[in-house]
C-alpha cells in the first residue's frame, strides 16, 4: 500500500482521532455481531499500548442527521469495553466544548468513543466545518474504517485536510487481501450479490461482468431481475427504476459469456416474521400479497454446484433474510457449500454477510471476511476509495 500507517508516526502522548466502522447489527439495544468492532481491535490495542489518547469516531445506522435514540452507540461503547478490558468513555457528542472537557481528562492509552458521527447533518456532506471541528479535537487522523471508505464523509475523508492521516491494521489488510485476490484471479471466478442494498449494489453488477466467469444474484437484489424477465414480485423487495438496468445486464452477461445465475424458485413469506405461512414458489409464480424471502431448494442447489466449481468466490449479501430462521436456509446453503469448497479461495464482504457467517459458526472456514459490502464492491469494481484517497503518501 502507498499510504502511510499507523506504524509510520509516532504517537505517544498523541490525541488520535480513529475513525472506525462500528455500524454494526443491533437488536433491543444490543449488538448482536460484533465482528466489526473485534476486527478494529489491532490498531485501538495498539495505539493505546503506544501511550496515545485514543478518539473513536463511528456512525451506526443512516440517521439523517438528526439524533436517534436508538442509534446511539452506548451499547457500543459497553460491548468494547468488555472485548478490550479496560474503560472506555463515551460522550454524547462528537466534537465541541463538552467533548474536548473529557479529551483533558484522558491520560496516555485511555479509550473515548465519540457519539455517532452522523447525527449531525454536515457528516454525510463532508461539511469542511464539520471536518475541522473533529479535527480540532486531536492531533493525528487514523482511518481504520473500511466498510466506510467507499463514503467521502466529514470523518472519513474531510477531516484527513486538517491532520496528519494514515491507516489503522484493519484497512491496511482488507487493501492487501482484496487486492491480491482481485488481481489476478484464480479461475473459475464468481462473485454471489445479494442483501438488500439493491441501489447500491447494482451498479457495481456491470463491472463484475467484465471480471468473473459466473454471476450469481440473490436475496432482495434478485426481485428486481425476476420482474425484468415480466413476472410478477407480489410484495418483494424491488427497485422499479432498475428493471431496464437489470434487463441489460442479463444481455450483457450473456455477451461477455458470463454464466448469469438467478433463483429459479424462492421461498414466499405471508409476514414478515418467524411464524409466517410460507411457501415454495418458482419465479413466475409468486402470489400478489406474498413477500419473497428466501431462495428456494433448487436455487440453493445450483449456486452450492457453481461455488464447489470455482477456484474463487467473492459474496456480498445475504441470499434471504437470514436473521429470520424460517428464511434463513437459502443463506446458510451458501455458507456451507462456501466451507465445504476446500480448493476455493473465498472472500466475504458486507456486514450481514459476515454476521450470517458468524451466526452459522461457519467464519473460521472462510479465507478472508472483509468487514466493508459496499465498500468491497467499490474496490472491486477499481472505483477510487475517498477515505483511502485522503491519507498521506508514504
Ligand atoms: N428477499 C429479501 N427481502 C428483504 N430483505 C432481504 C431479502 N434478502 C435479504 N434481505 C436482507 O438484506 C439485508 C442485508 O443486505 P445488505 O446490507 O445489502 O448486505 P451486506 O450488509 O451483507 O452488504 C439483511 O438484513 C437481509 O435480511
Ligand atoms: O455497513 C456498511 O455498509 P455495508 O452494509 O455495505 O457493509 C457501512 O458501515 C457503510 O454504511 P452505509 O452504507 O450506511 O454508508
Amino acid at each position: 500500500m502507498n499510504k502511510k500507517s499507523v506504524k509510520d508516526i509516532d504517537v505517544k502522548g498523541k490525541v488520535v482521532f480513529c475513525r472506525v466502522d462500528f455500524n454494526v447489527p443491533m437488536k433491543d439495544g444490543k449488538v448482536t455481531d460484533d465482528t466489526r468492532i473485534r476486527a478494529a481491535l489491532p490498531t485501538i490495542q495498539y495505539l493505546t499500548e503506544q501511550g496515545a489518547k485514543v478518539l473513536l469516531a463511528s456512525h451506526l445506522g443512516r440517521p439523517k442527521g438528526q439524533v436517534v435514540e436508538e442509534l446511539r452507540l452506548d451499547a457500543v461503547a459497553a460491548r468494547l469495553q468488555e472485548l478490550l478490558g479496560k474503560t472506555v468513555v463515551k460522550t454524547n457528542e462528537a466534537y465541541g466544548d463538552t467533548v474536548k472537557a473529557e479529551i483533558e481528562k484522558l491520560q496516555n492509552g485511555d479509550v473515548l468513543l465519540l457519539e455517532n458521527v452522523r447525527f449531525y447533518a454536515g457528516e454525510e456532506k463532508n461539511d469542511a466545518e464539520l471536518a475541522k471541528a473533529f479535527a480540532d479535537l486531536a492531533d493525528v487522523y487514523v482511518n481504520d474504517a473500511f466498510g466506510a471508505a467507499h463514503r467521502a464523509h466529514a470523518s472519513t475523508a474531510g477531516i484527513a485536510q486538517y491532520l496528519p492521516a494514515v491507516a489503522g491494521f484493519l484497512m491496511e489488510k482488507e487493501l492487501e487481501v482484496l487486492g491480491k485476490a482481485l488481481s489476478n484471479p484464480d479461475r473459475p471466478f464468481t462473485a454471489i450479490i445479494g442483501g438488500a442494498k439493491v441501489k447500491d449494489k447494482i451498479d457495481v453488477i456491470e463491472s463484475l461482468l467484465e471480471k468473473v466467469d459466473n454471476l450469481i444474484i440473490g436475496g432482495g437484489l434478485a426481485y428486481t431481475f425476476i420482474k425484468a424477465l415480466g413476472h410478477g414480485v407480489g410484495k418483494s423487495l424491488l427497485e422499479e427504476d432498475k428493471i431496464d438496468l437489470a434487463k441489460s445486464f442479463m444481455e450483457k452477461a450473456k455477451a461477455n459469456g458470463v454464466n448469469f445465475y438467478m433463483p429459479v424458485d424462492i421461498v414466499v413469506g405471508d409476514d414478515f416474521s418467524n411464524d409466517a405461512n410460507t411457501q415454495i414458489v418458482s419465479i413466475d409464480q409468486i402470489p400478489s400479497d406474498w413477500e419473497g424471502l428466501d431462495a428456494g431448494p433448487k436455487t440453493r442447489e445450483i449456486y452450492a454446484d457453481v461455488i464447489k466449481n470455482s477456484k474463487l468466490v467473492i459474496w456480498n449479501g445475504p441470499m434471504g433474510v437470514f436473521e429470520l430462521d424460517t428464511f434463513a436456509n437459502g443463506t446458510k446453503a451458501v455458507a456451507q457449500a462456501l466451507a465445504e469448497a476446500k480448493d476455493t479461495y473465498t472472500v466475504i464482504g458486507g456486514g450481514d454477510s459476515a454476521a450470517a457467517v458468524e451466526k452459522f459458526n461457519l467464519a473460521d472456514k472462510m479465507d478472508h471476511i472483509s468487514t466493508g459490502g459496499g465498500a468491497s464492491l467499490e474496490f472491486m469494481e477499481g472505483k477510487e476509495l475517498p477515505g483511502v484517497t485522503a491519507l498521506n503518501d508514504k
